[in-house]
């Protein structure tokens, strides 16, 4: 089966063709700068519809005559409604709208991205995989705010978590590094990419993770603040900013940029490494806050197998990894300083044998679960 993978994002769409059986991707590519004019101050990419024009090009020559069987998209926020992957229809699409004020930065772009493939391709399957999904798994005393009970009955206020795609696909490729059955996995999952999350996976399900209502509470981001006092919210509201400032404020303006300058962690540790004392403060208040989060999730767990690093810093950050495990002293985790700075594709081990936790680099692949979740839905629709 073909799958066409779709995540777009408000400014962004990033497409892979996959062929499931084979497990081989056949072509992938970004369409940046949708809304914005080109670089060069040409009209630019005006809207969806137009990048998915580029798409179409793009695949044409890679599909060889072959057909696309389905489309399957990364859609961010699924509410309490999703619990599984499904197949789109006119209703679906509306209920994923209902959601985008709750996640403002994602959603939006997921349902214009699911119309314009609707509008370009009307036979074809599309599917929807939840961020939220693999998180509705956590217990209520996890999930719950300690707020007024109308906060949830009536707006819907408690805690969904997301990157769910990712830290189930990273705990099951994990859990077959160690050698241990997916269902026994005990462990922390911390994905840091431009958006960042930790989660704490017990027996292979999630039972506590980082972000809540929204993607913005948690860990320090890219642009995001992760955890502040709500109280800061209220002082700036009465000191006359309007919720969309402060929404932008946390949102945009925050975390790794607002704390050294740059969003990026390649520029930040260059810089740091320069002696840049912006930046190495950024560092440090990231590595602090997440370092805590380990140590909770331990206790969270039940005690912890495995603490797991992956997507783009997770990944490839040997310099932020160290700052990390270096914090986690107090669990008895020791760092392999030559593992560590292995760069492959490949999941390893990167703490020393004696460590008391094993700490491990797992490459997350959400593209690939998203590509065999939408052919699992195709293929139970069809035979249903
Ligand atoms: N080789 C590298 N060394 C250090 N950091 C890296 C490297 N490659 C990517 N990153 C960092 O990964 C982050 C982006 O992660 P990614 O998972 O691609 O984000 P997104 O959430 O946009 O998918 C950026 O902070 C970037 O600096
Ligand atoms: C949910 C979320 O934060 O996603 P991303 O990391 O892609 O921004
Ligand atoms: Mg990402």
């Amino acid at each position: 089966m073909l799958v066409l993978v779709i995540n777009s994002g408000s400014s962004s769409l990033k497409y892979q063709l996959r062929d499931v059986a084979a497990g081989d991707v056949l072509v992938q590519g970004i369409v940046e700068r949708i809304g914005f004019p080109a670089e060069d101050g040409g009209p630019g990419i005006p809207n969806h519809e137009a990048a998915l024009e580029l798409v179409d090009d793009a695949l044409r020559g890679a599909l060889a005559g072959r057909g696309i069987d389905a489309v399957g998209h990364r859609v961010v926020h699924g509410g309490e409604r999703f619990a599984e992957p499904v197949l789109i229809d006119n209703e679906i699409t509306r209920a994923i709208e209902r959601l985008n004020p709750l996640a403002p930065l994602h959603n939006p772009a997921n349902v214009v991205g699911i119309r314009a493939i609707a509008e370009k391709w009307p036979e074809l399957p599309q599917v929807a995989v939840f961020d939220t999904a693999y998180h509705r798994t956590m217990p209520e005393h996890a999930w719950r705010y300690a707020v007024p009970d109308w906060l949830y009955t009536r707006h819907g206020i408690r805690r969904y978590g997301f990157h769910g795609t990712s830290h189930e696909y990273v705990a099951g490729r994990a859990a077959a590094l160690l050698g241990v059955d997916a269902e026994a996995f005990d462990g922390v999952i911390l994905h840091l990419g431009n958006g960042a999350s930790a989660t704490a996976v017990h027996g292979g399900k999630s039972v506590d993770t980082s972000m809540g209502f929204t993607p913005l509470e948690g860990l320090v981001m890219g642009t995001r603040s992760g955890d502040i006092d709500p109280s800061i919210l209220v002082y700036l509201g009465r000191q006359g900013l309007s919720p969309d400032e402060i929404d932008d404020l946390l949102n945009r303006e925050s975390g790794l940029k607002a704390l050294g300058g740059s969003h990026d962690m390649r520029t930040l540790v260059d810089a740091a490494e320069r002696g840049d004392a912006k930046a190495q403060r950024a560092l440090d208040v990231a590595s602090y806050r997440l370092a805590k989060y380990v140590g909770a999730y331990h206790v969270a767990v039940g005690g912890a197998k495995a603490i797991v690093f992956t997507a783009g810093i997770g990944e490839n950050s040997t310099a932020f990894r160290r700052l990390v495990v270096d914090r986690l002293g107090a669990l008895g985790v020791a760092l392999d300083e030559d593992a560590n700075a292995v760069r492959s594709p490949e999941p390893r081990i990167i703490s020393r044998a004696d460590s008391a936790i094993p700490v491990l680099v797992v490459p997350t692949d959400e593209e690939r679960a998203i590509a065999e979740a939408t052919a699992a839905v195709v293929r139970a629709a069809v035979a249903g």
